[in-house]
């Protein structure tokens, strides 16, 4: 895991753990033993810390914080290159990050690559620099960076950590010719100023103001979180207190960062995160095993919101596209909104004005679909009716050429029923961006019955491609995003029916971690859109609706969101909705006393008794039913694992990363008591067919021993346990 070979007067220490060169525990041992052997060879007047392959070293391995005080061994290895006789410089190219910069602040000399990044993103994973990172930054480059570095978990390249004094050199070519080239500068020099823990930190008098500052700052910018401040105090006391005291101060406070439920959560989710794109097929075909098509050019269907949107995302990734609106008034608008989009880019430092005319280049209107003949693949995004979309995919069977992909954007509609529109079922794929598209990371990309592997493997490379968080899931109504979040949605309504006002079950649901509560949530997406949508569907099924019922085809509705809409309160874009909107603040929601009262009317015109709703029953009931449906959505299999459906609620709703998703949710409050909870409700609410057990989760919750959610898949066709 370490190499050791000494070149003439110098011993090379190359960290060999692909694929990132984790600081694992043989990697430590090595760098420990290697230190040790060139300090007793002869022939060694300088050690050169290197990393084999691509990297550096990427900070510790964090699959080991699980195991009880595993990273300890650091601390002990960094003081072993410290306090070395001979001068050990580290050679950075790559990344430098987390545990791997500290190995180079232990070192006397840093060079590096000028393409290297750098950084301590522990904050991300709810950690700070455990290993004297937080005592060492602040005494290199002063109060202010380190704390902003250190709070953000921002990655910096190498020019700016040349200016703030981290790096001693940058070069272009090779760091290891660099190093060896440096070595020749410091062999013999003192080391003592060399060793930071022999430094004191250079504007330590200003500590107090520079933390207040900051500490503001990050309350605002990271709420509820408790890394960023436990980061900044460390930071602080690198000022205030001695080396020995405030290293010793640090590791107390990694350690209790190291045990909390946020970090537990970051860290669940950093790897669920990088699985979700590790897609499989009930065929065996895999990620692995598939070849994407390489798709040049697009068509996108619809000027709408989620049709520019989707432009936006293909062309600012330099893929051209043709979009087609036959409404030239709307092609007119979507294409001044789309150039406004990319506006707000460079205004945000995001892309250049040249990239951003580039882009804008790579745009066409079209007011037919016969323009998209010769596309590789095309997206489809008009608005949810099943008819329309299989008109459309039947006329673009004919008109495209046989290899393009036919890709929807529905947010609910079988794709199988699309599908079988086309005489191409194995090249239909659903690709459902989330509003607005530009923005919003999660791309659900959903198979049918006869998706082909290579057209899977297609939509989730173009999703990579442009920036999206991807999980393939299998086709069913709504998928596994609308599926899972409609009974969430829904109790949150049935508690304002039976209490609650709006703005309770927002605020429970805010501090719990969710940015905006979901009647904050339908005002910005209007509560018309929702009302249509109802529409729609009342409409293919042949139902009549009204307004003063409580149940529909057997299950438990609400009509307060329909009574909002006949008063004409359709959210923020009409200053009313479930709050009202100043016009002098229009995205500040403001209770409405009207609201309320329209909300008692409702109740007592259909003879329901308001009670009292406690925080915990808001809590359980939007979050037990969206577990629940997410178990049976896990038993179908429309899901393939259970991170698949944590990383869609983070990158479609919002859920906060350090409380991983509803899935992460389940098992640290314990299937029992979840699965004995959803029974309960169910007796209590036997007309809401989402408090109806998952047998999955019967299934696990009837085991002795909690089931680590790694092995739940592995209980769906078990019948006994
Ligand atoms: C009471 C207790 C006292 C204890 C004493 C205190 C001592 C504490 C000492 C030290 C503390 C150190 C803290 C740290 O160093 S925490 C780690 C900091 N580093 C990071 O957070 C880096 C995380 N990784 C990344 O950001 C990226 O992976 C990156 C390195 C930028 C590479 O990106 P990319 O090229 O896109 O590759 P992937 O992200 O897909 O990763 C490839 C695979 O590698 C796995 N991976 C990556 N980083 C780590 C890691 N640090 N540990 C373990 N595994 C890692 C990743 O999961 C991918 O795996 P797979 O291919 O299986 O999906």
């Amino acid at each position: 895991m370490v190499d050791y070979s000494v070149d003439r007067n110098l011993a090379i220490l190359g960290i060999n753990n692909p694929p990132v060169n984790a600081l694992s525990f043989h990697v430590r041992e090595g760098l420990f033993n290697g230190i040790k052997q060139a300090n007793a060879d002869r022939r060694v007047e300088a050690i050169v810390i290197t990393g084999k392959g691509k990297t550096y070293c990427s900070g510790a391995d964090i699959r080991e914080f699980s195991i009880p005080s595993a990273g300890k061994g650091l601390v002990t290895l960094g003081h072993r290159i410290e306090d070395s006789d001979k001068p050990v410089i580290s050679a950075i190219h790559g990344n430098a990050l987390g545990g791997g910069l500290e190995i180079a602040l232990f070192s006397h000399y840093r060079v590096a690559n000028k393409n290297a990044k750098i950084g301590f993103p522990e904050v991300l994973i709810g950690l700070l620099p455990g290993a004297e990172g937080t005592i060492r930054l602040p005494r290199v480059t002063g109060l202010a960076f380190a704390m902003d570095a250190i709070a953000s978990g921002r990655r910096f390249d190498a020019q700016e950590a040349h200016k703030h004094g981290i790096l001693d050199t940058i070069c272009d070519g090779d760091v290891l010719q660099e190093a060896k080239a440096f070595s020749k500068k410091i062999i013999g020099q003192p080391l003592d100023q060399r060793r930071l823990s022999k430094t004191h930190v250079k504007d330590a008098a200003d500590v107090d103001i520079k933390f207040e500052e900051a500490l503001a700052q990050i309350k605002r910018k990271y709420r509820g979180l408790i890394a960023p401040i436990l980061c900044l105090k460390s930071v602080r006391n690198s000022a205030k207190m001695s080396f020995d005291e405030a290293a010793a101060e640090e590791m107390r406070l990694f350690g209790e960062l190291l045990t909390s439920s946020q970090s537990i959560g970051l860290r669940y989710s950093f790897f669920a995160e990088r699985s979700a794109p590790k897609w499989k097929l009930p065929c065996g075909a895999c990620a692995d095993n598939t070849t994407p098509v390489d798709v040049k050019t697009t068509g996108v269907i619809g000027a709408g919101t989620m049709g520019s949107g989707i432009a936006v995302c293909l062309i600012r990734a330099g893929i051209p596209v043709i979009l087609v609106e036959k409404n030239q008034k709307m092609l007119d608008q979507a294409i001044k909104t789309i150039s406004r989009i990319l506006t707000g880019s460079v205004k945000l430092n995001r892309m250049t004005e040249k990239q951003r005319e580039h882009s804008l280049k790579l745009l066409k209107g079209a007011s037919t679909l016969d323009e998209l003949a010769g596309v590789d693949m095309v997206i489809e995004a008009v608005y949810e009716n099943l008819e329309l979309k299989r008109e459309i995919f039947h006329q673009l069977d004919k008109i495209c050429k046989s290899s393009t992909l036919l890709c929807s954007n529905t947010s609910t509609l079988d794709i199988d029923n699309i599908a079988s529109a086309t005489q191409r079922p194995d090249k239909v794929v659903g690709t459902h961006f989330f509003a607005p598209a530009y923005i919003m990371r999660l791309l659900e990309n959903v198979y049918g019955t006869k998706t082909s592997p290579t057209t899977v493997a297609t939509v989730m490379e173009l999703g990579k491609r442009i920036g999206k968080i991807c999980v393939l899931v299998k086709t069913c109504y709504a998928f596994v995003a609308n599926r899972t979040n409609q009974p969430f949605g829904a109790e949150a309504s049935f508690m304002v029916e039976e209490g609650a006002l709006p703005q309770d079950v927002d605020t429970v649901l805010e501090n719990f971690g969710m940015p905006m509560g979901p009647f904050k949530v339908s005002d910005l997406s209007g509560i018309d859109v929702g009302w249509r949508i109802r529409q729609e569907v009342a409409k293919a099924l042949g139902l009549k609706l009204t307004l003063e019922t409580r149940y529909r085809m057997g299950e438990r509705i609400t009509t307060l969101a329909d009574r909002l809409y006949e008063m004409g309160r359709y959210g923020i874009k009409t200053g009313k909705g479930w709050y009202r909107y100043e016009p002098t603040n229009p995205r500040k929601p403001i209770p409405d006393p009207d609201v309320a009262k329209m909300i008692q009317k409702h109740c007592m015109d259909m003879g329901i008794e308001r009670r009292n709703i406690p925080a915990q029953e808001v809590i359980e009931r939007c979050l037990f039913s969206a577990i629940n449906e997410s178990f049976r959505v896990l038993e179908q299999r429309i899901a393939e694992k259970p991170e698949d459906i944590d990383v869609i609620w983070q990158y479609g709703f919002s859920f906060p990363r350090y409380g991983g998703g509803p899935m992460f949710y389940a098992s640290q409050v314990g299937l029992k008591k979840v699965f004995e909870k959803i029974c309960i409700f169910h007796e209590q609410f036997p007309y809401s067919s989402h408090w109806v057990p998952s047998d999955l989760l019967r299934k696990l919750a009837s085991h002795s021993t909690e089931i680590p959610m790694d092995k739940w898949t592995q209980f769906i066709s078990s019948s006994k346990l």
